[in-house]
């Protein structure tokens, strides 16, 4: 029989998840809370939302041919972008270098997380499973999905399966690709978050650094990570789709929790312990 353990779910208080998953009948049901935000005024309302939206962009759009000579910074511009820091003659851009990219310069919106928080009515974050091959991450992210769906939320799964039939085509599964796999779901679940989405990232993700290092990417609270502490044994008999098997027979090299170490997490906000 299975059981459910959580370490710190203090992160929700409006609204209140039942998981409780036909597949996952064994579980006790558990209260994933992740969602507490308070809605502040929302600026774009009415059933003529688009209409309405437009409004202000045509007024400011006929003050247009007095702010044009403003060095190009329209009023239509300001409006889509307030901060003209950017365009000739005004302050001189302050340049960086990340990485690989010299020159480059961060361009601010006046449209912010906050504002497509209140948009959506919800918190931007990432939940971050991680477990073994065959220990239910992916059952578990689109049970979460759909729960927080029909409660009107937006969210959206970042599966590593999934991602590896994309963008990570590239990458193999010896330790620097799966570093890689890793840092890229990372970032980009930080963007989701960033637009707002409740980004649940799928993967095996077996390495504690790679992971530690996609939560130091968001804000205290904002990364969730949820460990699905079953047995390779358990995950094993499992097998849904052959690889133990193949692995055993030295048919698949590399493959985690056989001849590739998974780290478990050490202080995951949630962990799926089975007994
Ligand atoms: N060598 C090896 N080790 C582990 N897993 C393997 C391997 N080769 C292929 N697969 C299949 O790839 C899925 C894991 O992809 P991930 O992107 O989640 O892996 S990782 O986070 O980069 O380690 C994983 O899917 P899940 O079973 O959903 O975890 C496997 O089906
Ligand atoms: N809580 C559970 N109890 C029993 N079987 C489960 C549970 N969660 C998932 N499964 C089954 O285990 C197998 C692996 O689940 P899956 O979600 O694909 O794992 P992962 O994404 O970690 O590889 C599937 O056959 C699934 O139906």
């Amino acid at each position: 029989m299975a059981s459910v353990g959580i370490r710190s779910l203090s992160l929700c208080k409006s609204l209140d998840l039942e998981y409780s998953e036909a597949l996952c009948a064994k579980l006790r049901p558990v209260k994933v809370s992740v969602f507490n935000f308070t809605c502040k005024k929302l600026r774009i309302s009415g059933g003529d939302t688009r209409s309405n939206f437009l409004e202000p962009i045509k007024a400011m759009d006929a003050s247009k041919t007095t702010s044009d000579v403003n060095g190009g910074c329209n009023a239509i511009d300001d409006f889509l972008t307030t901060d003209c820091d950017g365009f000739p003659g005004k302050s001189t851009p302050k340049m960086s270098t990340v990485g690989n990219s010299t020159n480059i310069q961060w361009h601010k919106c006046s449209v912010e997380k906050s504002d497509r928080q209140e948009l959506l009515k919800q918190k931007g974050c990432v939940i971050w499973i991680t477990g073994l091959s065959g220990s239910g991450k992916s059952t578990l992210a689109c049970a979460l999905s759909r729960g927080l769906h029909a409660r009107g939320k937006l969210t959206y799964i970042l599966d590593g399966d999934n991602v590896r039939h994309g963008l990570n085509s590239d990458l193999s599964f010896k330790a620097e690709d799966r570093a890689e796999n890793i840092r890229r779901i990372g970032e980009v679940a930080k963007l989701f978050a960033d637009a707002g989405v409740i980004c649940i990232a799928s993967l095996i993700s077996p390495y504690r650094k790679d992971r530690d290092a996609c939560r130091a990417l968001l804000p205290k609270g904002d990364f969730v990570e949820v460990f699905m502490d079953v047995p390779l044994q358990v995950c094993e008999a499992r097998d849904p789709k052959g690889l133990y098997k193949l692995a055993r027979a030295g048919k698949i090299k590399g493959f985690t929790g056989i001849d590739d170490p998974y780290e478990p997490p050490l202080n995951s906000e949630v962990f799926f312990p089975f007994s």
